[in-house]
């Protein structure tokens, strides 16, 4: 059974999926504080936020079975993703189901910003007909720059042509052919910022956007401006724009989103006749709300389940068509490490993963995430590496990764090899799906053969002589280990040669030394797949 905590209110039409699950228990508890979260978070495979919830390093280490924190909106800036990704903690979010929503909400405060509508709305139910006091502006020929040009920024640019408007967009990634396609003006943040009647930010808040719209950008910005921050607060440098306000450059402002959340009771903002406020309600109807909720309860679904998920914050995402290419080798390269983490002797310097065949076309790092989570299990454990942490778990102990590709296999389609050396040894798995036969290891250091990677294994390293093969037989015969299959892997006759043998059930280390002991027998090693 998995225990999923809602720590914040989310849609219950949107987690009914979750909710009905059978090996699922659901518990919610908006409104904890951090201590309260602690001390219960130890019971939870899965942890699901809005924004409220801050979910801090504190708590992931309290969270000794979390598995997963899914934020029901786009912003994960409540949860800290490094400590997330240390402790292999998958953060997901829900991108897609909010934008609209946010998108008209931002349309609202143009319009309110534009038109006085919530001032003069409060006058007239204060009985005071006041018809002089709010002279607004025309939308029509305004240019409105759009700082951001993602889900939201791209949807408000749309509404906005249909009011008539000039829009200059600025976004990192935005090119002149999708400019051009939305029919806006690529242009930079300095010009925006100069000839903008109406200005909306719509991006992250990062290192970057931390008021990238501060005192030198008011200072020269066209007097009687409007700005809009429906995005997140501190992207606009709210003592710089008090400051704009005061100075006449800035008409209007419409804010959703504050440096502070609530913000204090005696900010500037809630004082100043020019600035109208929304508390954070950018997401707020029901269709996101419930979008937002169906989305990430199926994404948690997936990860408790172990199945593929899509949209995690803290590894990079796998397009679909990738996914559906890659995903079958994900048990095999991880078998493999594990497999090669088994054989080899002495801590592990380096991994080298190599692809052949046509996988060396694509982009192999999921694969090498889980060839990597392979190799640290066999000493980390399998519950504290997953493919979120496996590549900084290892950076973390310094083992280097090797990638290599070769886009010819001499005789299989594809083929991924991982080479672990250390300071006593190199040793290589190498491996490949075969058709109808599903995941084979088809070579072991410099010896051909053909296994399949699972249940319990036992190499023996020998010299190739004649009666070898029934002296080992009869030793493990003779202490109830039964042989399932056996393989024989040579390169030369009468050279040195490996046997590999499935087996039943494990041998014992007592076993394992007599098999050692036996002659021209030169290592018995135990390797386990399950
Ligand atoms: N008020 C609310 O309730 C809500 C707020 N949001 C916030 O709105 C913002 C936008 O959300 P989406 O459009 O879904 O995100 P998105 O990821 O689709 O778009 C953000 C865009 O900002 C761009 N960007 C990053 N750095 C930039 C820079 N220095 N200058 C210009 N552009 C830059 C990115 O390239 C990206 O295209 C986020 O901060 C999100 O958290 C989202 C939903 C609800
Ligand atoms: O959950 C909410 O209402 C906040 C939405 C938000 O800010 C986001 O999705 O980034």
């Amino acid at each position: 059974m998995f225990k999923v905590l809602v720590s914040d209110p989310i849609s219950d039409l949107g987690i009914q999926k979750l909710a009905d699950a059978e090996d699922v228990i659901i518990d919610k508890k908006p409104g904890l504080s951090e201590d309260e979260l602690v001390a219960i978070i130890g019971e939870y495979d899965a942890l699901l936020v809005r924004s409220q919830t801050r979910v801090t390093p504190r708590i992931m280490e309290a969270g000794k079975q979390l598995k997963v924190v899914g934020r029901a909106g786009v912003g994960v800036d409540n949860i800290d993703l490094n400590a997330a990704t240390q402790r292999g903690i998958i953060v997901i979010n829900a991108p897609d189901g909010n934008t609209i929503t946010t998108c008209e909400h931002t349309f609202a405060m143009i319009m309110a910003v534009a038109r006085h509508i919530p001032q003069a709305y409060q006058k007239t139910v204060s009985g005071v007909w006041d018809r002089k006091s709010f002279l607004g502006v025309e939308l029509r020929n305004k240019v409105l720059g759009v700082m951001g040009m993602g889900r939201i920024g791209s949807e408000v640019a749309k509404r906005a042509k249909a009011f008539g408007m000039e829009i200059w967009g600025y976004d990192p990634f935005l090119t002149e052919e999708r400019a051009e396609a939305l029919g806006i003006r690529l242009s930079t943040v300095d010009d925006i910022v100069r000839n903008a009647d109406f200005m909306t930010v719509h991006t992250p808040l990062t290192p970057e956007t931390r008021h990238m719209i501060g005192r030198n950008q008011f200072e020269v910005m066209k007097k009687g401006m409007r700005i809009v921050n429906c995005a997140r607060g501190g992207i606009i440098d709210e003592l710089a724009l008090v400051e704009a306000i005061e100075q006449g450059i800035v008409a209007g402002a419409a804010f959703d989103v504050f440096e502070v959340e609530p913000p204090a009771a005696d900010h500037p903002f809630l004082k100043l006749p020019q600035v109208i406020v929304t508390p954070h309600l950018g997401a707020s109807t029901v269709e996101a709300q419930e979008n937002v909720a169906i989305d990430v309860s199926e994404q948690v679904l997936n990860i408790l389940r172990g199945k593929p998920f899509i949209n995690a914050v803290n590894m990079p995402p796998i397009p679909a068509n990738l996914l559906n290419i890659i995903q079958p080798y994900f048990p095999l390269v991880e078998k493999l490490g594990n497999f090669a983490a088994q054989l080899v002797e002495g801590a592990v310097e380096e991994i080298t993963v190599n692809y052949s065949g046509e996988l060396a076309d694509l982009d192999t790092q999921p694969l090498t995430r889980h060839v990597v989570r392979g190799v640290l299990s066999h000493h980390l454990g399998s519950e504290q590496v997953n493919v979120v942490n496996s590549l900084h778990l290892a950076k973390e102990r310094n083992v280097n990764i090797v990638v290599q590709k070769s886009p010819l296999s001499r005789d299989f389609t594809n083929l991924v090899t991982v080479t672990l050396r250390s300071k006593k040894e190199e040793r290589l798995v190498a491996g490949t799906l075969l058709s109808g036969y599903g995941p084979r290891v088809v070579q072991i250091d410099k010896f051909p053969v053909d296994v399949a990677p699972e249940g319990n294994l036992i190499l023996v390293s020998h010299n190739d002589k004649p009666g070898i093969i029934g002296r080992v037989g009869t030793l493990l015969g003779n202490n109830d280990v039964n042989i399932a299959t056996m393989q024989v892997g040579r390169k030369i006759i009468g050279g040195a040669a490996i046997m590999v043998l499935s087996v039943d059930k494990g041998a014992s280390k007592e076993v394992l030394a007599e098999l050692a002991s036996l002659a021209d027998l030169n290592n018995a090693k135990e390797i386990n797949l399950l």
